[in-house]
């Protein structure tokens, strides 16, 4: 087997005295599309920041390509699009792709093809040289997307990137998922939407900050017994 990219051992963290995760376990190999499933708050985000280095574990170990993060080394091989937009609102759309993109090194030319080729699979080709602060919602949401794929990085990290996207522009969205699954790209999403957990290739669920199920969605319903995921999520939480 390959070595993981994201390999994450008996995450411990507490803000104050909640404990937000217990012992959670779990890792992302190239090739791989895993969905970190759980209702609000069971610490979803909590796990994506202490990987990136955002927030420091009271126990445990995280490491991304074998290294403790944040490592500016690492930078132009992980995309990651957070919960919340950070955009330059003042800024054009190719602007923001463009300032992004040379934050990863990369250089004009192939500057000037990614961000074709991302604003593409994000359909803002026609927006481009429009301000982003008369952007809506779910386009600030896409030009997220589209600074997360740049420059085509070995791993992928989107918290909620479908939120405000329209059901044609989803889909889409996960074909090109699956493109680069298939180019041995690592990716973990997050989502609340429960048939896109079907389309990943494993399904992290977490409940209350406890990792209760990781497997493939397949063999999850065929463990509770049920015929979707969204079951599977149900039937986990009653228990
Ligand atoms: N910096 C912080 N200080 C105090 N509490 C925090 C902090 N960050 C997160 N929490 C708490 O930790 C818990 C988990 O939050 P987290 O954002 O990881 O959940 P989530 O699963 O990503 O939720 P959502 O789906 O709503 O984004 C919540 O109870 C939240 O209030």
């Amino acid at each position: 087997m390959e070595a993981a990219v994201i390999d994450l051992k008996h995450l411990e963290k507490s803000f104050g005295k909640k404990q937000v995760l217990l012992d959670v376990s779990f890792q992302v190999q190239p090739g791989e599309i895993v969905g970190l499933i759980g209702p609000s708050g069971s610490g979803k985000s909590t796990i994506i920041k202490v990987m990136l280095g955002m927030e420091v574990s009271d126990a445990g170990e995280a490491t991304v390509f074998d290294l403790q993060m944040p490592q500016r080394a690492l930078l132009a091989n992980i995309g990651y699009m957070a919960q919340s937009d950070a955009l330059y609102e003042q800024l054009t759309a190719k602007e923001n792709l463009i300032f992004f993109g040379q934050m990863k090194g990369l250089k004009k030319q192939e500057l000037n093809a990614e961000v074709t080729r991302v604003a593409e699979v994000v359909k803002l080709t026609d927006d481009l040289n429009n301000k982003v602060e008369g952007f809506s919602g779910g386009m600030k949401r896409r030009l997220s997307l589209a600074l997360a794929l740049l420059g085509d990085p070995a791993l992928l990290v989107l918290d909620e990137p479908t939120v405000g996207i329209d059901p044609a522009l989803r889909r889409q969205v996960w074909a090109e998922l699956k493109r680069l699954k298939e180019l041995d790209r690592a990716i973990l999403v997050t989502t609340h939407v429960m048939d896109e957990a079907e389309l990943t290739d494993r399904v992290a669920l977490l409940l209350g900050g406890r990792l209760i199920a990781n497997d493939q969605p397949a063999a999850l319903k065929e463990q509770y017994q049920v015929s979707s995921i969204e079951d599977v999520f149900l039937k986990a939480e009653g228990e």
